[in-house]
């Protein structure tokens, strides 16, 4: 007689974020069985991207080819059999993707997508006729400011845009960006049968249909009513003619939608049973992944840089995202997201060390914190918050009243100093945002670091001694939001096993219940941190309002 039913299974995670899809297959207690990744520049490198996007002609433009998706999809899925994952145990699926991006489904599409031959790759079907726009809008993109004014004054301003949504229109939230596609596409829009985010897409893959939005992941669109957890007409109607039907009604991020296609049954042998749960975006999905109570501030180091954090109610925040929580799905989460992150210290690693990091870390070692009173803002991109681009430098002469030298035409007079300078920039950046919307840093502040970057001592240092606060990270060694989506499967499942019956346990008792994934404290505040950093606070929001406004 073979083991119990329940201890063959596994759960099967996906996460899609801007440079990598990564997969990890889970066991009963939630162990890591096996894991994949395919980094879209060096493995696809037919879709030129750099960093997993394409830029355009336009400033601010950012987009991909879908279908480097599905091929990533087809590769990571052939890796996984490599290393014998035996797919046949998998219990439920779900994905975590990069937020805000969308796709476009044709009507041929579609019906692909419900017909697919196992004999095939899925990219060699659900290739560009899949799509009716074949550079589609990531969340990197920032060319649709008309858009979003458009938008906020139509449903009478800012304030109200930001009380229905729980943020004001942001270039990169799918709302503007599928207006901008409506009025400049206008036959692409109107041939679009649905529009998928990144998350959905991964469920529509494996489901054999298109899936539903999850309201987590659907509160980055500048479209859902984040109280009511379902469209705003209101908002509907502002961005783009006939949206609801393109787009479904939202489900809860626990929501089982249906079993895996017979593709993957053939091609794969993945069970015919086996479960497709609601995917959610890689903000959400890392906070499912990070298993701590509500006093945490969690930080994702991906390719952008984000602070996360679970609220009881819905703050009307001028700047940043409230979006709808996704597991305690009564609650809320604030969600802070800057653009000029690992890319940009990507960039000045290469220059100061030729791209090694451990020299990176050695140099940033290598200097005093507080950095001698040389500080810098390097916001390569338009930075999200504030909008502003540009890069400034101050040593601790400068002040406003030396306008020429704030332009930023100084430079560090070592590697040392510039790389302590922009990691500290960052951290002081990431800090005075969340300390400005009200967010309190005191004593008991402890934080939770995932995400690329997150594997970084020296960073971790920076952040620990910046913030003022201890720092931790997940011992499993796989990003949290990674694990979030096998997670969310595994309770998806519970919850509909549980059906009616009795008072299933919340999201967190039960994936505790289950893991014995600890955490690690890596690095403490020094003792004098909060003396070096307040003042250095203050520059920085002096240094971030000369640059806003560089005659002042
Ligand atoms: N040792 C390291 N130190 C600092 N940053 C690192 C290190 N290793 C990887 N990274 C950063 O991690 C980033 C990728 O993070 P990841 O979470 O995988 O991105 P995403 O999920 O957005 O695709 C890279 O851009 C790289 O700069
Ligand atoms: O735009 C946001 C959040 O609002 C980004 O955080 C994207 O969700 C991409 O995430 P990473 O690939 O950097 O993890």
């Amino acid at each position: 007689m073979g083991p119990p039913k329940q201890l063959k299974r596994t759960f099967l995670g996906f996460d899609l974020s801007t440079q990598k899809l990564k997969a990890v297959l889970l066991g009963s207690s939630l162990e890591v069985v096996a894991a994949a990744e395919v980094k879209f520049d060096t493995d696809l490198p037919e879709f030129r991207t750099t960093g997993g996007a394409n830029a355009g002609i336009i400033k601010n433009e950012y987009f991909v080819q879908p279908v480097m998706w599905v091929k990533a999809m087809d590769i990571v899925l052939d890796r996984l059999v490599m290393q014998q994952a035996d797919l046949s145990t998998v219990a439920a699926i779900s994905g975590s993707g990069q937020q805000h991006g969308s796709l476009y489904w044709s009507k041929h599409g579609i019906n692909t997508l419900q017909n697919l031959d196992s004999e095939k790759f899925l990219h060699a079907q659900i290739d560009d006729s899949a799509f009716v726009v074949n550079r589609t809008p990531i969340w990197m993109d920032a060319t649709t400011t008309k858009q979003c004014l458009e938008m906020e004054m139509a449903v009478g301003g800012t304030l109200n845009m930001v009380e229905l949504t729980g943020s004001k229109c942001y270039e990169r939230f799918t709302g503007p960006q599928i207006r901008k596609i409506y009025q400049q596409r206008c036959h692409a829009y109107e041939e679009a049968s649905r529009i998928s985010l990144v998350s959905s897409f991964i469920s529509s893959l494996f489901l054999g249909s298109v899936a539903p939005i999850d309201f987590s992941d659907g509160s980055g669109m500048n479209l859902l009513d984040i109280r009511k957890k379902n469209w705003s007409k209101e908002c509907l109607n502002v961005c783009a003619p006939d949206l609801d039907k393109r787009l479904d009604i939202p489900v809860s991020p626990n929501s089982i939608l249906g079993n895996v296609s017979p593709y993957f049954v053939e091609r794969f042998s993945f069970s015919p049973d086996c479960k497709v749960a609601a995917s959610t975006g890689d903000n959400p999905s890392a906070l499912s992944g990070m298993l701590v109570g509500s006093s945490w501030l969690t930080i994702s180091l991906g390719t952008s840089d984000t602070l996360m954090m679970s609220l009881k109610e819905p703050l009307n925040w001028e700047e940043g995202h409230i979006l709808c929580h996704p597991t305690e799905t009564e609650e809320f989460m604030g969600l802070l997201c800057f653009r000029n992150a690992s890319l940009v210290r990507e960039e000045m690693n290469k220059k100061t060390t030729g791209g090694n990091w451990d020299k990176f870390n050695e140099y940033l070692d290598s200097t005093p914190r507080g950095n001698f009173g040389n500080m810098a803002v390097h916001f390569n991109d338009m930075e999200i918050i504030p909008k502003v681009q540009g890069i400034l430098r101050w040593n601790k002469e400068m002040n406003p009243s030396f306008p020429d030298a704030a332009r930023g035409v100084i430079k560090f007079s070592s590697p040392q100093i510039e790389i302590r300078a922009l990691v500290e920039g960052q951290m002081l950046h990431h800090r005075a945002v969340a300390e400005d919307l009200g967010y309190k840093f005191g004593p008991e502040t402890q934080i939770l670091v995932t995400g690329g970057a997150s594997v970084n001592k020296s960073i971790l240092q920076t952040i620990a001694d910046v913030f003022n606060a201890p720092v931790h990270i997940q011992d499993e060694g796989y990003e949290a939001a990674l694990l979030g989506a096998a997670y969310r499967s595994a309770y998806a499942l519970y919850l509909q096993e549980a059906g009616e019956e009795g008072t299933p346990l919340c999201y967190r008792d039960y994936i505790l219940s289950l893991t014995s994934n600890k955490l690690s404290l890596v690095c403490e505040p020094h003792k004098d941190s909060e003396e070096i950093y307040a003042p250095m606070l203050l520059r920085y929001r002096e240094m971030a309002r000369v640059l806003s406004n560089p005659n002042t």
